[in-house]
């Protein structure tokens, strides 16, 4: 085995985003769904308390979240309660729940600030909740693109793991008619991922409604990987299997991964900072990316 296969340090590897290349969204009103994610392949669930629960079944869908993450059976998915918005008489109760009930994160819908972000600190900490819960921020309004790096930074503070945007919001209160090709979004979209790699978090790309349009479905699925998003809210089982695939390592860029690492295993390229690999430029910055592409289905 070369040079250039040492294992990652466990340090290295706890710096490493976990995947995220689907996140399932379903109503907490819907048991069934509760039920069926169990079984469904999917990185992180968001177990929503939000848009899709009525009015009148907000504290039912919270008590049913609450008993299906107790119940537990979801294996190593992420579990994800999106609340109601700040400002609102459900959101505290949301939180708490979240936290009794032992999910890795709460998701914020219609965060505006890094003011909001620290609400949600401070009143997981009230809660109790532990060092690792963590806290996903939805971008779907005009004033958090405006501010989506000052939100980003609030990562700094330690709880903040992700940012999802959320176009269906943004185009309600944009007036942006977004088509298939999304151009009139993409320097948002553009923003979002850039502040979220700037501090070190997921950025999720927004949900395609059409769930049964695979092929619109997939295309924007590569757009949103070729924008630099790690990974795609879903509003359906069908969506889970091919944003795993769009999202994960194709066998096509694992190949390049093992040819880049095999070249500066050469004894010849031991010290070199750039090579000549079949004539593209490969410097070291790009074996840590193959590296770091290889842990990531090791
Ligand atoms: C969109 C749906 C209402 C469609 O539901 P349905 O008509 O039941 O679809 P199917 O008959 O095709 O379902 C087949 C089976 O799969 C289960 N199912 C469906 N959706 C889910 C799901 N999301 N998670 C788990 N399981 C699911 C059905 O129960 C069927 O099971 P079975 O009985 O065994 O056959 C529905 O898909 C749905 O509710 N999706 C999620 C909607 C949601 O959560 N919306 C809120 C988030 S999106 C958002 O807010 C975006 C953002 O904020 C923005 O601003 O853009
Ligand atoms: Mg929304």
């Amino acid at each position: 085995m070369g040079a250039n296969w040492r294992a990652f340090t466990p340090t290295e590897m706890d710096a490493m985003p976990r995947p995220r290349r689907s996140a399932l969204f379903m109503p907490g009103s819907n048991a069934r769904a509760l039920d069926k994610a169990r079984g469904i392949a999917c990185d992180t669930i968001l177990f929503d308390l939000e848009d899709s629960v009525a009015a009148g079944q907000k504290a039912l869908a919270r008590d049913q979240v609450a008993a299906a993450i107790r119940a537990g059976g979801y294996g190593s998915r992420e579990l994800v309660v999106r609340v109601n918005p700040l400002g609102g008489a459900l959101v505290a109760d949301d939180i708490r729940m979240a936290v009794a009930a032992g999910a890795d994160a709460v998701l914020l819908p219609k965060t505006e600030s890094a003011a909001d972000v620290m609400a949600v600190e401070q009143a997981l900490a009230e809660a109790g909740a532990p060092a690792a819960m963590g806290i996903f921020a939805m971008v779907e309004t005009p004033r958090a693109i405006l501010a989506v790096a000052a939100i980003a930074a609030r990562a700094e503070a330690g709880r903040l793991r992700a940012l999802a945007v959320g176009p269906n919001d943004l185009a309600k209160m944009t007036g942006v008619r977004a088509g298939g090709d999304r151009a009139p979004m993409l320097a948002w979209l553009s923003q979002v991922v850039l502040a979220a790699k700037a501090y070190g978090l997921s950025a999720l790309d927004g949900v395609y409604n059409n769930f049964n349009d695979e092929a619109g479905f997939a295309a924007e699925c590569r757009q949103g990987r070729a924008l630099g998003f790690d990974g795609k809210t879903l509003i359906h089982p069908r969506q889970v299997e091919p944003a795993n695939a769009l999202f994960g390592a194709s066998e096509e860029e694992l190949e390049w991964a093992r040819q880049v690492v095999a070249a500066f295993d050469q004894p010849g390229n031991a010290t070199a900072n750039v090579i000549n690999l079949d004539g593209r430029m490969v410097e070291r910055l790009h074996l840590e990316q193959a590296r770091a592409l290889l842990a990531s289905v090791a």
